[in-house]
């Protein structure tokens, strides 16, 4: 079951500039910072109500994001689900027919395991399931 929009992941090039910009629209400080090795991110977090803005940066150049960012410009980069059971929805979605990019859950940022569907499958949405990984 999807609960809520865990968060909207935003591509940008400058996480310390990005930063300032964003405490100055949501009118409040981020609430950590998190390098994730393994997806060649430094991300931080801010919180809005129940949900979160997630700004992204690529430590490195074969980053997706780096990727993203060679190609289209700063922005909206993928909408991230909070779900109960990310083993049911992965089936439950595989089952439906969407393209599932990591069908065994990786380590994400702020103690989650995510899964990421392909955008081709999503209306070009780049679509994030996450789970706490308690
Ligand atoms: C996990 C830490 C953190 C967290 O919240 O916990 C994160 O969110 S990390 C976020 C970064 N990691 C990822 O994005 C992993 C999943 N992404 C991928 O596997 C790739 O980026 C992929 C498959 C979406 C795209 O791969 P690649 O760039 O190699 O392919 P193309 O450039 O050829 O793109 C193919 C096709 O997809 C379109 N595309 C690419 N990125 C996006 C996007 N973010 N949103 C929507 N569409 C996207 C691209 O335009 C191409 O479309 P086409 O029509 O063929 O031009
Ligand atoms: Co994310």
């Amino acid at each position: 079951m999807m609960r809520k929009i865990e968060h909207i992941g935003i591509a940008v090039k400058d996480l310390k500039k990005s930063n300032e910009l964003f405490a100055l629209l949501l009118g409040k400080e981020h609430y950590k910072t998190e390098s994730v090795a393994g997806e060649g991110v430094e991300t931080s977090f801010f919180q809005v109500g129940e949900t979160k803005v997630e700004l992204l940066q690529a430590s490195r150049p074969d980053s997706p994001i780096a990727k993203y960012l060679e190609k289209k410009s700063e922005g909206v980069h993928h909408i991230a689900l909070d779900v109960e059971d990310i083993h049911a929805e992965v089936k439950r979605l595989k089952e439906a027919g969407f393209e599932i990019l990591n069908e065994t859950p990786k380590q994400g940022a702020d103690n989650k395991i995510v899964v990421f569907l392909h955008p081709r499958s999503t209306n070009g949405v780049l679509v994030e399931l996450c789970q706490n990984a308690g």
